[in-house]
């Protein structure tokens, strides 16, 4: 006999029942994951312990054998007694026995038998019930009928409903697919029917609901699919219908069909295919009239719209860059070789690879600040040609908006993508120059601040994942230039101005403008009037250039010496027209014919011939330009009327800043108590004790700075002494209540201005004297500057020499 060494239970360590047992020698047929209860016959395959089994039981005296749940280390406590009701083959063809289980048997030591299987004691425990049995028998059936009309295994259900015996009909759960063999197992060992059928209640319940769960589950599924099914079907006959009517606009049913194969045939980054792709797929469930899907469409074809994988190469050769600036543009060469270097410094970087893909570490962004029609726009367009980009202007001037930067969100009537996204598409590739025009010219207010929007655009650090709320999705900007442009540094928000290379461009002499005149406008012009410059039909000469940019404009730039002239070949055109013989030549003699009168006419000397006007200069938005400041007392009336002492007070008029009201009292108190050191004589003092009115014109335009100190000071003075300022002197400078002349922003322009106006001497502070190397030369030539420190210095020089009465004989004789 074959000895297994396996822990058997021994008898003594369960309780013994009660109720009747009966205790037999049993061969064990071990039944490995798996627990057989009674009144269950199961087919077994005649492995070699299955085989030894039952030719040992039949070697025994009544063909028994006990089928005992084998677990890992041992059998289990309990197994059932069974018979061989048959042998014969399985239906796969193995060797194999039906068993029938009769009863369980509490497992008991290894004893000696016939044959070579394991012999053990195996005691039967009859199952035991009570009073409360029937009714649990009841409920458990009512369960397990419930379960199978689940399973619609109606034929077991009568046959469930036939069983009367309580602890028969709880052994039938050996069947049950939802039990585990361990649960079968504690089954087994359960002799007690209202215990099996206690937990059974419960496991059938818990079975019960997760099978409710599931169903439901299973249903939605099942509606969900059945829905769609229907739309799709339907959308099908809609489809047909349409094409029999003959209508079968860009809208038909298969739009979303048609918007998925082109997202998916655009070259999107991965992101944006799938934002797309869940766009479309909205769009398939939604219906055709519905609003949202006219959102859904416009938004898929604004993103499919952008030139996704568009880039250009950029050209890097410093010195073509340098010709391209060349031929574009007249003089401007510290800025052409700002621009030079920047564009250096850049392609540098980005061969050395310090420009991570997708990346940071781009650069500053240039801005060029200065007048209007100095060429800012234009020079962007040459900048982005010599790189060989494309080029947009995106023009923030009045922009108060943030959406208008980032965009709106999309469940905004009419939502648009913001202005870089749409700049993008624009240009057509996805590193575009764009040029941000009159970024000074920004506002701020209640929809949020527009120029934060534009730190993130011009950060290196985060353009690389800029939000548009239109598109929802992280948009790459890291490899767009940025360029931007102002008229006045002061009024560019300081967090951006901080991210920017500023380049200024001050104005142009009038050499610069005839050259410019003649090498760029002219030609223009010429060909937009419908002439041709070869062989010439309308010829010009340099001096009428030269009139036309003194006497018919006064700018800082060209932009209105173009539209003159514009205007100047519209009307010879016309004359051609009517006959006239080409070329029509045109000097400074035939400029009033084509033009009319000149517009601009040296004033100075008009302005100043009364005592107490000076000329001073200064700066706006449009450039450098001169001012005269008036001053005139008015005689105080106090005095007829007996009252005399406090001093008058000062009237200020033309729009004044808090800064130059300010500068013109200062100017005041200083002439009442250093008068008489400025040679001003007892009269000329008492002058300046009425009340003193000054003026500023023009006076709609609003005028501030400290800079117009010395002229007031020198104006003042010119009123008190009587004495006339010379006419071709301008000045400017702060000055403070001793006299000291303080430095003043902006020489070059103020310089500039001071020429094209035809003054010829002009005081500066002394502190500002290192401007005058941006001076172009031919300003510094044409003009006398003096750079000075006191303003009474200033005055003396200033001043018409004294009319004494001698003089004013010789000049009546
Ligand atoms: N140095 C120059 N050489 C040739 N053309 C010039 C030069 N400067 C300006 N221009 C021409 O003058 C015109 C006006 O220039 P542009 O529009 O670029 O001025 P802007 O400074 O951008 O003015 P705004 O501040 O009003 O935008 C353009 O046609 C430009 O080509």
């Amino acid at each position: 006999m074959r000895i297994e060494w396996v822990r058997l239970n021994s008898l003594e360590e369960t309780s013994v029942n009660t109720v009747n047992t009966e205790t037999l020698h049993l061969p064990v047929l071990p039944v490995p994951d798996q627990a057989v209860l009674p009144g269950m016959v199961v087919p077994v395959e005649l492995s070699d312990a299955a085989d030894a089994a039952i030719s040992s039981a039949q070697a025994g005296s009544d063909g028994r054998l006990l089928l005992a749940p084998r677990l890992a280390d041992r059998y289990a406590t309990f197994g059932a007694v069974a018979t061989v009701e048959q042998l014969g083959r399985l239906p796969g063809g193995a060797r194999g026995a039906v068993l029938r289980a009769e009863s369980r048997a509490r497992i008991g030591t290894g004893v000696t038998g016939p044959g070579s299987a394991l012999w053990v004691e195996a005691e039967i425990v009859p199952s035991t019930t009570s009073e409360r049995t029937p009714k649990l028998a009841a409920e458990y059936k009512a369960l397990v009928v419930a379960t199978l009309q689940k399973r619609n295994a109606w034929q077991i259900i009568d046959t469930v409903e036939a069983i009367d015996d309580p602890a028969l009909l709880a052994d039938t759960a050996g069947w049950a697919p939802y039990l585990s063999a361990e649960q079968k197992r504690q089954l087994l060992e359960t002799t007690d029917v209202d215990a099996r059928l206690t937990v059974l209640i419960e496991w059938t319940r818990d079975h019960l609901a997760e099978q409710e769960v599931a169903d439901k589950i299973a249903g939605d599924v099942r509606k969900g699919m059945e829905k769609s099914q229907r739309e799709f079907l339907l959308r099908q006959q809609l489809a047909a219908i349409r094409k029999e009517l003959g209508d079968s606009g860009p809208e038909g049913a298969d739009g979303a069909a048609d918007y998925r194969t082109r997202v998916e045939a655009a070259d999107l980054p991965e992101d944006v295919a799938k934002a797309a792709l869940r766009e479309v797929g909205k769009l398939e469930r939604a219906s055709d009239q519905s609003p949202e899907s006219g959102w859904i469409r416009t938004w898929l074809d604004t993103v499919l719209e952008m030139p996704w994988g568009v880039r250009t190469d950029d050209r890097t050769d410093v010195a073509s860059a340098r010709q391209v600036l060349d031929a574009d543009h007249h003089g401007l060469e510290d800025v052409k070789d700002r621009i030079v270097e920047y564009l250096a410094v850049r392609s540098r970087r980005a061969s050395r690879g310090l420009q991570v893909v997708g990346g940071r570490g781009s650069g500053a962004v240039l801005a060029l600040a200065g007048p209007p029609g100095v060429g800012k726009t234009s020079l962007g367009e040459s900048i982005a040609r010599a790189l060989g980009r494309t080029f947009v202007r995106v023009s923030l001037g009045g922009v108060r908006d943030e959406a208008e930067i980032r965009g709106h969100r999309r469940t905004y009537v009419g939502a648009l993508p913001g202005r870089l996204v749409r700049a993008l598409t624009e240009a057509g590739s996805m590193n575009p120059v764009v040029l941000l025009d009159e970024i000074d010219k920004l506002g701020s207010d209640y929809r949020g601040d527009p120029s934060s929007a534009l730190l993130e655009v011009l950060d290196p650090a985060q353009n690389h994942t800029f939000r548009d709320h239109y598109l929802e999705f992280d948009l790459d900007l890291s490899d767009v230039l940025f360029l931007a442009t102002a008229n006045v540094v002061e009024n560019i928000p300081g967090p951006l101005l901080d991210r920017m290379e500023l380049v200024q461009i001050d104005g142009y002499t009038e050499e610069d403008k005839v050259a410019i005149a003649r090498q760029h406008l002219w030609p223009r012009q010429v060909e937009r009037a419908g002439l041709t410059v070869d062989p010439a039909e309308v010829l010009v000469d340099d001096d009428a250039l030269r009139m036309v940019a003194t006497e018919y404009t006064r700018e800082a730039g060209v932009r209105q010496l173009e539209r003159a002239l514009a205007k100047l070949l519209r009307k010879a055109t016309v004359r051609l027209a009517d006959g006239a013989a080409a070329p029509l030549a045109i000097g400074t003699a035939q400029l009033r014919d084509y033009l009319g009168r000149p517009r601009f006419t040296p004033e100075t000397a008009e302005r100043t011939a009364v005592p107490g006007v000076a000329t001073g200069l200064a700066v706006t938005g449009m450039g450098g330009d001169v001012l005269f400041i008036e001053a005139t007392t008015v005689p105080p009336a106090d005095t007829a009327t007996g009252g005399h002492g406090g001093r008058g007070g000062l009237t200020l008029t033309g729009q004044l800043g808090d800064v130059m009201k300010e500068s013109a009292q200062i100017a005041l108190s200083y002439l009442r108590s250093h008068g008489s050191a400025l040679g001003l004589d007892r009269d000329a003092l008492s002058a300046l004790e009425g009340t003193v009115h000054l003026h500023v014109p023009a006076g709609a335009v609003p005028k501030d700075g400290p800079s117009a100190g010395v002229t007031m000071v020198t104006a003042l003075a010119s009123l008190a002494t009587g004495r006339p300022v010379r006419s071709d002197v301008g000045m400017t400078g702060e000055v403070t209540l001793n006299g000291r002349v303080l430095p003043i922003g902006g020489v070059k322009q103020k310089l500039l201005a001071a020429a094209r106006a035809g003054l010829t001497t002009v005081f500066i502070p002394q502190r500002n004297e290192p401007d005058l190397d941006d001076v172009p030369a031919e300003v510094l030539a044409a003009l006398d500057v003096r750079p000075m420190t006191d303003v009474a210095d200033i005055v003396a020089a200033a001043l018409e020499p004294a009319v004494t009465a001698e003089s004013s004989a010789a000049q009546a004789a």
